[in-house]
């Protein structure tokens, strides 16, 4: 165990090294711990869904893999779970749900006829956790899914059910909204596409574009309350030639209807930097939605680690001052692992990231870019690498009455003892 003692002495020498750079590690743990992360519910089901029946994921589009112990296998399940997370978790956190968590019990209710009242339990959770709630229609893993279309489908009928969910979804975020005190943010993402060069390319954005619009044009849906993001992709499970929903569509799309831009970390080429996306986009787009996940060769979604690219991404929100325009979501799912450990090593990387870019020295690395001294720039750059950011981390947590360091791993064993075991 790490004594508070030890972590307190550390972090004084840490704050004074940070001061010595004019950075103030006060209101970096501050901000860090205010900036909400919206923990996605999938992690810990593997992305199965609650509906009556279970639908499967076999329409393509994403897949987790791995058979650890211990998936949970119900609301139940998955909400006891997420409480365990959430106490390991230092700051502010969301819920993240997708839309196929509706509980009905015994009833089977399609997508399109889902209601505020099949999440009551969610938002039940919710409120007495005191935590905000996101929302995502689902778009896969149902039968209207299998031919790899859904808004863009040629059928007019199987697009009409699929803008119909999309209408009951931001429904249910409005009222998410209302009954929390704080806007849902609203995620649609299609698996649209096709696993081989198709002949048209220009039909299915068409269409996309016509559903879009149908979505969007409900007037019932306040804006500021269900805020609507569309997340894009390059390639996906079945979709490796061509996605309807690409890049440059989406962010046309979002940008022409006022919408919220989802960037997603493992949604790209590996040699792109999203990153650098972030300075590009924000001159057009007033706020964006971050997906942290880590794509391995491929869009793999492996637990977030606070590697290159997500450590970048954040220093660019930092170094753009952009904390109040971007939401922060996870976006990871390992089967191969204990499911409460990765929900922990994600997030707490994900936050990780947001203080070290907190912790950046921007304004001596810009006067020095400025003053034409690269070199100086470029050492001091090296140099915040080596700063003593471990040791605000450790006090962040501190703060916060939550493990530091890796003690967190004595809860997630024994809670895998006494119930993941068991299941
Ligand atoms: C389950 C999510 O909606 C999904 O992961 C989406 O955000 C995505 O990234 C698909 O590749
Ligand atoms: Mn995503």
């Amino acid at each position: 165990m790490s004594s508070a003692k030890a972590i307190s002495a550390a972090y004084k020498l840490a704050r004074d090294a940070y001061a010595d750079l004019g950075i103030d590690t006060e209101a970096a743990i501050k901000r860090a711990l205010s900036l909400p992360i919206s923990l996605h519910c999938w992690q810990a089901d593997d992305v199965r869904g609650l509906e009556t029946p279970k639908p499967g994921l076999d329409s393509g589009g994403i897949m987790a893999t791995g058979g650890y112990p211990g998936r949970a296998r119900n609301g139940d399940e998955m909400r006891a779970d997420l409480d365990l997370v959430l106490n390991l978790l230092p700051g502010k956190q969301r819920l993240n749900l997708h839309a196929f968590y509706a509980e009905t019990g015994a009833a089977h209710v399609d997508r399109d006829e889902i209601e505020p009242e099949h999440f009551a339990r969610w938002l039940a959770w919710a409120n007495s956790r005191r935590v905000g709630l996101d929302f995502n229609p689902t778009y896969f893993a149902h039968p209207h899914a299998t031919s790899g279309f859904t808004l863009s489908h040629p059928d007019k009928a199987i697009r009409k059910f699929w803008i119909n969910h999309a209408k009951a979804s931001r429904r249910i975020a409005q009222h998410f909204a209302k009954n929390l005190g704080t806007p849902c943010v609203n995620n649609h993402w299609v698996p649209d596409g096709a696993k081989d060069a198709p002949a048209d390319r220009w039909a299915p954005r068409a269409r996309l574009v016509e559903s879009y619009d149908a979505i969007f044009a409900d007037k019932s849906i306040n804006r500021k309350l269900c805020v609507d993001a569309v997340e894009g992709k390059l390639f996906g499970l079945g979709s490796e030639d061509y996605v309807v929903g690409s890049q440059e569509f989406y962010s046309s799309y979002a940008q022409s209807r006022d919408l919220v831009l989802c960037l997603d970390l493992g949604h790209y080429h590996p040699t792109e930097s999203v990153a650098d996306k972030v300075s590009a986009l924000m001159q057009f787009h007033d706020r964006i939605l971050l997906h942290t996940s880590r794509p391995i060769r491929w869009d793999s979604d492996h637990v977030v680690i606070l590697d290159d690219s997500t450590r970048n991404l954040f220093l660019e929100i930092a170094r753009g001052n952009a904390w109040d325009r971007v939401f922060v979501a996870l976006d990871f799912f390992d089967a191969s692992i204990n499911r409460i450990a990765a929900y922990v090593i994600g997030a707490r990387a994900t936050r990780q990231a947001i203080l070290l870019g907190l912790l950046d020295p921007s304004q001596q690395l810009r006067e020095a870019e400025t003053a034409g001294r690269g070199h100086e720039r470029l050492a001091l750059m090296e140099q915040a690498k080596a700063l003593p950011w471990g040791a605000v981390w450790d006090e962040l947590c501190v703060r916060d009455d939550v493990p530091a360091r890796a003690d967190w791993l004595a809860a997630v064993a024994r809670y895998e003892r006494d119930v993941l075991a068991k299941r």
